[in-house]
C-alpha cells in the first residue's frame, strides 16, 4: 500500500472532546464524498468541506511507499524531549479510511503513538485504532455505527441529530457548520444542545486561535 498524504503537522486538536490535546495531524489526500476541486463542489455528496486535501504538496506531505516510511514522517513531528506525554497522531483528510490500514496503524503503535482517526464513517476501520471520531454526512451510507465520539456537523438537512442520538458512542457532539452562516449555525447548535442535553457543543477552537 502506498500512502498519499497532503500534509503532516503538529498542533493542538481543535475539535471534539479531546480539544486542546497536542497532536500530530496526518492529513490523507483523497475523499470518497468530494473530489476536492471547487468546480465539483456543487455536485459532491459532501458540499460544506472546509479543507484542502488535494495532492501531496503540503508541508511534509508526499507519497510514502511503506507503513514504516509514513510512521517515521509522523514521528519526526513529535517533540523529541517530551517526558510524560503519550505521542498522539490524528489521521484525517480527506477520508483517512480509504488508505489507513492495519500495517500503518501497527507502525505508528511501534513508535509509541496513540492513533486517532477523523472519519466520515462510510468505510470499515482497521483494527487497533485508539480513538474513532465519526462525522456522518447526509446522503452517505454510515457503516461505522459505534466509536468514541460522534461529531455531527450541524445543521445538515437529511442528517438531523435524532438519527444518531441512539448510536453507541462515548460522546455525541454537534459542530456548527462553518461557512457563510457560521454564527447562526453556532446559535442553533447551542440551542439544540441546551434542549437535548445528550449532545454537547464542539467549537472549532483552532480557527479562533488562528492555528492549524
Ligand atoms: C475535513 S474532515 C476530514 C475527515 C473526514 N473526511 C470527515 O469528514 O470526518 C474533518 C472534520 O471537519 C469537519 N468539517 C468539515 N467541514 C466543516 C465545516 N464547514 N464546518 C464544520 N466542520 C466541518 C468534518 O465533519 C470532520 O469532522
Ligand atoms: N487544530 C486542528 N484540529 C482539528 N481537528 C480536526 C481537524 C481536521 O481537519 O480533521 C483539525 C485541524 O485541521 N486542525
Ligand atoms: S467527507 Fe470529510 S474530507 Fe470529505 S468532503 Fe466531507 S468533510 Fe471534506
Ligand atoms: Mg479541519
Amino acid at each position: 500500500m502506498v500512502y498519499r498524504i497532503k500534509e503532516i503537522f503538529y498542533t493542538l486538536q481543535g475539535e471534539g472532546v479531546r480539544s486542546g490535546r497536542p497532536a500530530v495531524f496526518c492529513r490523507f489526500a483523497l475523499c470518497n464524498l468530494w473530489t476536492g476541486r471547487e468546480r465539483d463542489r456543487h455536485r459532491a455528496v459532501c458540499q460544506f468541506c472546509d479543507t484542502d486535501f488535494v495532492g501531496t504538496d503540503g508541508p511534509d506531505g508526499g507519497v510514502f511507499d511503506t507503513p514504516d516510511d509514513l510512521a517515521d514522517a509522523v514521528a519526526a513531528r513529535w517533540p523529541s524531549d517530551a517526558p510524560g506525554a503519550l505521542p498522539y497522531v490524528v489521521c484525517t483528510g480527506g477520508e483517512p479510511l480509504l488508505q489507513l490500514d492495519t500495517p500503518a496503524v501497527s507502525a505508528l503503535h511501534t513508535r509509541g503513538f496513540e492513533v486517532a482517526v477523523e472519519t466520515n464513517g462510510t468505510c470499515p476501520a482497521p483494527a487497533g485504532l485508539d480513538w474513532v471520531c465519526v462525522s456522518p454526512k447526509a446522503g452517505a451510507p454510515l457503516r461505522l455505527t459505534t466509536g468514541d465520539e460522534l461529531k455531527l456537523v450541524f445543521p445538515q438537512p437529511g442528517a438531523g441529530p435524532e438519527l444518531f442520538a441512539g448510536l453507541e458512542f462515548g460522546h455525541h457532539l454537534l459542530q456548527p457548520m462553518d461557512g457563510p452562516h457560521r454564527e447562526a449555525n453556532t446559535r442553533a447548535a447551542l440551542d439544540y444542545c441546551l434542549a437535548h442535553p445528550r449532545w454537547r457543543l464542539s467549537i472549532q477552537t483552532h480557527k479562533i486561535l488562528g492555528i492549524r
